[in-house]
């Protein structure tokens, strides 16, 4: 395990004018740190973000994690990195599979390659629940990241950097996502867009995934992966619960059938995921299965201790019913504000 301390910590942010990023960021700055580097490619974001936090503990360096070059830049005195960059819209992904190679593999190899090559002692890869059995680019190339990251933990056990992986479903509020959609939907009075009704997604705020990749980066052996338990909805009483906290209950809806690339659940630990893991409360820890490059070891020797278990999936984690969803969306500080100007 890693030295954890942050006080007088140099941390570096990929992606890091991202909801994640800018949340994080804030996290850390309230704590002793000495630097946060935000690396990302859009000057303009950086600019925006600079003014907001007023923070002169903020460095920004612009770049791209396909450039390695640009990457070392912004790794110079870092102690620990949160790999947050990547593409993540399905749509995106699935129109331009090599560019999802490109910034979530390659690019993540880079950030991996460069955080050992400046000594960092811990990097934390942010994946997602559409890794698992992935059925789009977006998510089989995130599932590739983890292998890169789990790669270096087993070719390099001697290395000082910890690379280790955070899963995560969908975040609550996120840019583009559906919460804001349904909000502007009801705002604009147009009935709401379902895809299907019983289609289940997990829910988990920005603050959450905060404290899971802390969680990560203080725990993690090499190579391991964390998920946060985290509960679901199906999108039918999701959305009965953004109209029932936007104020308007009986606001029509329309469906229109799944998108393309889209799955009914997702799943955030395979079922041999799960027999490995271990129980961390809050998180599951499951550890990178370190048989080494010795071939006959995959091909030729089992694992005894594998039993049955089913898959941890949005349709069997605890459901949320609509007050449940109603809860959690009143947690939130976007709706609370929305609440505030209509009081
Ligand atoms: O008009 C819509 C749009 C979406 N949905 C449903 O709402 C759920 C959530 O949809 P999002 O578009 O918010 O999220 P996705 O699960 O499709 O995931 C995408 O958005 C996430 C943000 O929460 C991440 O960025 C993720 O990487 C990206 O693939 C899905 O079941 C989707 O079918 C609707 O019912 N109606």
């Amino acid at each position: 395990m890693a030295d954890t301390d942050l006080t007088g910590a140099t941390i570096a942010i990929t992606g890091g004018t991202g909801s994640f990023g800018k949340t994080m960021a804030r996290h850390l700055l309230d704590r002793r740190v000495a630097a946060v580097h935000i690396f990302s490619r859009d000057e303009a974001k950086q600019d925006e973000m600079r003014k907001m936090m007023g923070d002169d503990r903020l460095k920004f360096f612009l770049g791209d994690v396909r450039d390695a070059d640009s990457v070392s830049e912004a790794f110079v005195n870092a102690d620990f990195v949160f790999h947050a960059a990547a593409l993540k819209q399905v749509p995106s992904c699935e129109f331009f599979p090599q560019q999802a190679v490109k910034t979530n593999v390659v690019g993540s190899h880079n950030v991996i390659e460069a955080a050992e090559r400046a000594g960092v002692k811990s990097v934390v890869c942010l994946s997602t629940d559409k890794a698992v059995y992935p059925v789009n680019a977006m998510g089989m190339s995130k599932a590739l990241m983890e292998k890169t990251a789990q790669a270096f933990a087993r070719n390099k056990p001697k290395s000082k950097t910890v690379v280790s992986i955070t899963r995560y479903g969908n975040v609550m509020y996120s840019r583009g996502s559906v919460i804001p959609l349904f909000l502007q939907q009801i705002d604009s009075g147009e009935p709401v867009t379902i895809t299907a009704a019983q289609m289940t997604r997990f829910l988990m705020s920005l603050a959450e995934s905060v404290t899971l990749v802390e969680h990560a980066f203080t725990h993690a052996e090499p190579g391991d992966l964390f998920v946060r338990k985290a509960p679901a909805t199906t999108v039918g009483d999701l959305a009965a619960a953004v109209a029932k906290v936007a104020g308007v209950p009986e606001h029509p809806k329309r469906v229109i059938g799944m998108r393309h690339g889209e799955k009914m659940h997702e799943t955030l630990l395979s079922s041999e995921e799960l027999a490995k893991a271990e129980d961390e409360g809050d998180y599951y820890r499951v550890p990178l299965d370190a048989r080494s490059l010795a071939y006959e070891q995959y091909v030729e020797e089992g694992d005894q201790n594998r039993t049955a278990h089913g898959d941890y999936t949005s349709a069997n984690t605890h459901r949320l019913d609509i007050d449940g969803a109603v809860e959690l969306l009143e947690a939130l500080p976007e709706i609370q504000s929305r609440a505030a100007l209509r009081t």
